[in-house]
């Protein structure tokens, strides 16, 4: 039988050092050196970091074929070290390996959650929210007229404010998170669950690596920041007579867990590290990737003055003078959403998903790819592929005029949420916050830049670090000026 076997047709490989493999040709920012090396190696590509395979998907088609015709063998992911901590060992749901316990608590989160009914439930939060960021940046605006206003900050925390009220049912303001450096936590954490430790590429002595870079004493101190936070949400929660509009999601699991116990006569598999693990997940994924999309939005915006004042005659013919976009209205603003898509388009928050694992062995147009090769699709170069797009380096939303294409995991060309069983839950939760932050700020001021800076001043590189998200590298800083509107 061993005789018969067939050689096995493995992807194309670009040359590799010892020990070390394709590391040194990841760069600082892997999504575009990988282009790069898809250039020439082709969509479909296997690098060894380390010991590690993993195979880089580059073309729609062959995302297609992982996504669509392979999916339940590539929907498990690693158990690397990094997101093991932080979710105390693979409870919560982005980083748990594809399993009956993962799809148990998907169901429940996808019905309990991310549901657009329980969305829509905590409209509310985020009008209020975006209400009193507004008013924040007039009052700036009206005390010191010509200064800079950090819209990277106040975005973030804006956001962050939105997830502590929608989640975890806590006002962020006046929390210890409000005045840390709370971007630089939520980055820390995207930071810690992006790298790769160099003990799992390299069993044996990557822990030294790890050790002289300070890996693991930097994971550990994100975990215990997190830990301390759940912990006390947690208790705020079990405390009796808590005042509560809507049950958020610890209120959810909380019940999961009583039910489960009065059910079982004892606890069946929920525990709180369960919950904190999908609280990890809220945290991650809620957070950054919707403030990154209206920050990167702005920033293409002020490039282009004239989409920026097409964008500001949208949303202010259509909301008058009611003085606040509200939730309502968004379904009117066709030229916005495709603002948005086009932001999505060419800044994807998580550029080459989260990586993935194959549980079995699969064929890929005829190669082969082994059990346990890592995965990662890179949507951040398909999106910019000239097969698929005109122009594709250009900010230009109007190509989604009387164009279907989506970005709901069907379009393989345009996948910022990923796609198949692991496409992100919060595809509603997203972007009915992106477009709400974004359509005040444009509706509420006119944005000028700093004193002495044009256009073309704007910086847009993408913050390095091998990280899991891709945030722009120098905060957005303009000068608010209040519409006559509002
Ligand atoms: C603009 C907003 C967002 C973007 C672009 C985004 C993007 C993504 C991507 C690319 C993935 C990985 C998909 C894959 O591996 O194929 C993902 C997974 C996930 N996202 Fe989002 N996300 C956004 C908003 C949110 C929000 C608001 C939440 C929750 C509050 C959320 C929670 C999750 C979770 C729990 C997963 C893991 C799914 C799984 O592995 O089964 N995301 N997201």
């Amino acid at each position: 039988d061993q005789v018969n076997k067939e050689p096995k047709n493995l992807p194309p490989s670009p040359p590799k050092l010892p020990v070390i493999g394709n590391l040194h040709q990841l760069g600082a920012l892997p999504h575009k050196s990988l282009c790069q090396l898809a250039l020439k190696y082709g969509p479909i590509m296997l690098l060894h970091l380390g010991r590690m395979p993993v195979l880089i998907v580059s073309s729609a088609d062959a995302a297609k074929e992982v996504l669509k015709v392979n999916d339940l063998a590539c929907c498990s992911r690693p158990k690397l070290a990094g997101p093991g901590r932080l979710t105390y060992n693979y409870l919560d749901i982005a980083f748990s390996p594809y399993s009956e316990y993962w799809r148990e608590l998907r169901k429940i989160c996808v019905l309990e959650v991310f549901s657009v009914k329980r969305v829509k439930s905590f409209r509310f939060v985020r009008e209020e929210e975006v209400g009193s960021l507004m008013d924040s940046i007039s009052q700036l605006a009206s005390s010191s007229p010509t200064d800079p206003v950090n819209v990277t900050e106040k975005v973030f925390a804006l956001s962050g404010s939105i997830i502590f009220r929608t989640a975890f049912g806590k006002t962020f303001r006046g929390s210890e998170f409000n005045r840390a450096k709370f971007n630089d936590l939520v980055h820390d954490v995207a930071t810690v669950v992006g790298t790769f430790s160099y003990d799992e590429c390299f069993p044996g002595f990557g822990w030294i690596i790890d050790r002289i870079r300070g890996h693991n004493g930097r994971v550990e101190g994100v975990f215990r920041k997190l830990d301390a936070l759940y912990q006390q949400l947690i208790d705020d929660h079990l405390k009796p007579g808590r005042a509560k509009h809507e049950d958020d999601i610890i209120d959810v699991m909380l019940g999961i867990e009583k039910e489960q116990i009065e059910e079982h006569g004892h606890r069946a598999w929920l525990t709180k590290n369960h919950i904190k693990a999908v609280l990890l997940n809220m945290f991650l994924g809620g957070i950054e990737t919707s403030a990154l999309t209206v920050i990167w939005a702005m920033a293409e915006l002020l490039r282009k003055p004239t989409l920026m004042k097409k964008a500001q005659d949208e949303v202010r013919g259509i909301v008058g003078k009611k003085g606040r976009v509200e939730e309502t209205d968004l379904d009117q603003l066709q030229y916005h959403k495709m603002i948005i898509k086009e932001t999505l388009r060419l800044h994807p928050p998580a550029p080459l998903l989260i990586t993935r694992e194959a549980i079995s062995h699969f064929k890929l147009n005829n190669y082969d790819i082994d059990t346990g090769t890592l995965i990662q699709i890179n949507v951040w170069g398909i999106a910019r592929d000239s097969n698929y797009w005109r122009n594709p380096e250009e900010f230009c939303p109007e190509r989604f005029i009387d164009n279907t294409t989506d970005f709901k995991g069907q379009n393989f060309e345009l996948l910022p949420f990923g796609g198949g069983r692991r496409v992100c839950p919060g595809i509603y939760m997203g972007t009915v916050t992106s477009e709400l932050f974004l359509a005040n700020l444009l509706y509420c001021f006119d944005w000028c830049l700093p004193d002495g800076m044009t256009e073309a001043d704007i910086n847009m590189e993408e913050q390095d670090g091998q990280c899991v998200t891709l945030a722009k590298k120098t905060p957005l800083l303009l000068v608010p000026l209040p519409s006559l509107l509002t």
